[in-house]
């Protein structure tokens, strides 16, 4: 059986955070605020996996009212939902996600964010695909706002 989810999350960028993206700290001025330490491309591969899993959103297991997860690490709680595909006996097919930033550029960290989600997932990189894209200085992603992620799963299991 294959079964495929997606995801989209959006963090604003402040001063005064750590700019903490696929499970890697990149040198910039400023930083993704959340609840959580706001991996904006981990939670969107977080909800695409609970996406396929028919298992409901981030926020639904993570809640941001609650202290356990203030300044969680995200790839600890992706780490936790892929322990909710294993007991339903999922493997990963492929994830395929885009960071949209117009800032920082992400080129020279993805390989390393490929082998932190790859890891995490108990996956080869070459399951893994993560691209970035600015808007052309268009919204709220072009003006260096916030950044986005979004991102497409495929998990499979063999028929019984
Ligand atoms: N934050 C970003 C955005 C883009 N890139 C890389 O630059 C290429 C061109 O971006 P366009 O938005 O002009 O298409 C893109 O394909 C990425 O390789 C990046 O590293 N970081
Ligand atoms: C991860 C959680 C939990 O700490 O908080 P945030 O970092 O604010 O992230 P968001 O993408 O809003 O997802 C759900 C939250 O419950």
């Amino acid at each position: 059986m294959i079964r495929v989810g997606q995801g989209f999350d959006v963090h604003q960028l402040v001063e005064g955070r750590p700019c903490i993206i696929g499970g890697v700290q990149i040198p910039y001025e400023k930083g993704l605020l959340g609840h959580s330490d706001a991996d904006v491309l981990l939670h969107a591969i977080t909800d695409a996996i609970l996406g396929a899993l028919g298992r409901g959103d981030i926020g639904t297991h993570f809640p941001d009212t609650d202290p356990a997860f203030k300044d969680a690490d995200s790839v600890k709680l992706l780490e936790e939902v892929w322990r909710f595909a294993g007991e339903a006996g999922y493997r990963l097919g492929n994830i395929d996600a885009t960071i949209i930033a117009q800032k920082p550029k992400m080129a020279a960290y993805i390989p390393e964010m490929v082998k932190v989600i790859a890891h995490t997932l108990d996956a080869s990189p070459d399951q893994i695909n993560v691209k970035a894209t600015t808007t052309e200085q268009l919204g709220f992603t072009g003006r260096g706002e916030g950044i986005a992620a979004q991102s497409v799963v495929c998990l499979m299991k063999d028929a019984r």
